[in-house]
């Protein structure tokens, strides 16, 4: 049997998912709020950098991973129109309905669709654009994963992969500080969760660094990928070409 991370601990590669599962479906109704206050709102920043990078426009195809509460999925939405198709899908149901209910809410209806990215049930060069925001770090197998939106994708075609990533240095002391000190804290204040927000934390350490997540996606079959640091690497957004 192969073992896996999940956060800090070691796990058997079939209990990840689940234990990820455990996670979302904790603090799906409380995901929007806690996102806004940990992140001191940048992470709406970040999500505005990639939709403007994704170049997306009227009458683009595009598959949204890994979307959750949709915040990307919706911003698609608008640029790709009404002769547009954008999908929003997630392997969790939780954040899907929160999500749906939010596009609903905005008189948005799109197709959603519980999927794990690691098998996608869409045939090959269906999606002019494929993005996933903070969902790659919590895949079992993310060569796996990568593999399935390079597959998915038409020739040209682009993937934004929007993770945390690896600090400069400079900031390491204090990001530490916050990420271990700060974020159960505001987890169990907020979403009544101190473990999953420790997670966080945990996984984020446990996640590729810029320069080994580039080397992922070439390995996949991106034949071009450019890096963006944003916030001094607290984030990164790859973005990677099928070509
Ligand atoms: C931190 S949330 C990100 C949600 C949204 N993209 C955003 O930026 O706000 C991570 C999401 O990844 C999803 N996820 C984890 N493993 C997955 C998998 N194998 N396939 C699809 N989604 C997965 C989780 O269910 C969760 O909704």
């Amino acid at each position: 049997m192969s073992s896996t991370h999940f956060g800090f601990q070691t796990v058997d590669e079939s209990e990840k998912a689940q234990r990820v599962r455990g996670v979302f479906d904790s603090v799906a109704s409380r995901y929007d709020v806690m996102n806004d206050v940990m992140s001191m709102g940048l992470h709406r920043a970040w999500k505005a950098y990639t939709i403007a990078v994704s170049g997306v426009r009227e009458g683009h195809r595009v598959l949204d991973i890994a979307a959750g509460t949709g915040d990307l999925t919706r911003a698609f939405a608008k640029h790709a129109g009404t002769t547009g198709c954008v999908v929003h899908t997630d392997i969790n149901e939780a954040m899907l309905r929160v999500g749906r209910d939010r596009m609903l809410d905005e008189g948005l209806v799109l197709p959603t669709s519980i999927c794990d990215a690691e098998t996608l049930p869409f045939a090959a060069n269906s999606f002019d654009l494929v993005s996933v925001a903070f969902g790659l770090r919590n895949m079992t197998h993310k060569e796996r994963a990568l593999g399935e939106m390079c597959r998915v994708l038409r020739p040209g075609g682009k993937l934004l992969v929007l993770e945390f990533s690896k600090v400069a240095q400079p900031l390491q002391k204090a990001y530490d500080w916050y990420s271990f000190k700060v974020l159960p804290r505001l987890g169990q204040w907020i979403a009544g969760d101190a473990e999953s927000y420790r997670y966080l934390a945990e996984s984020i350490r446990m996640h590729p660094g810029q320069q080994e997540l580039k080397t992922m996606m070439k390995d996949a079959g991106f034949g071009h990928v450019d890096v963006h640091n944003l916030t001094g690497g607290v984030v990164a957004l790859h973005v990677g070409i099928k070509c």
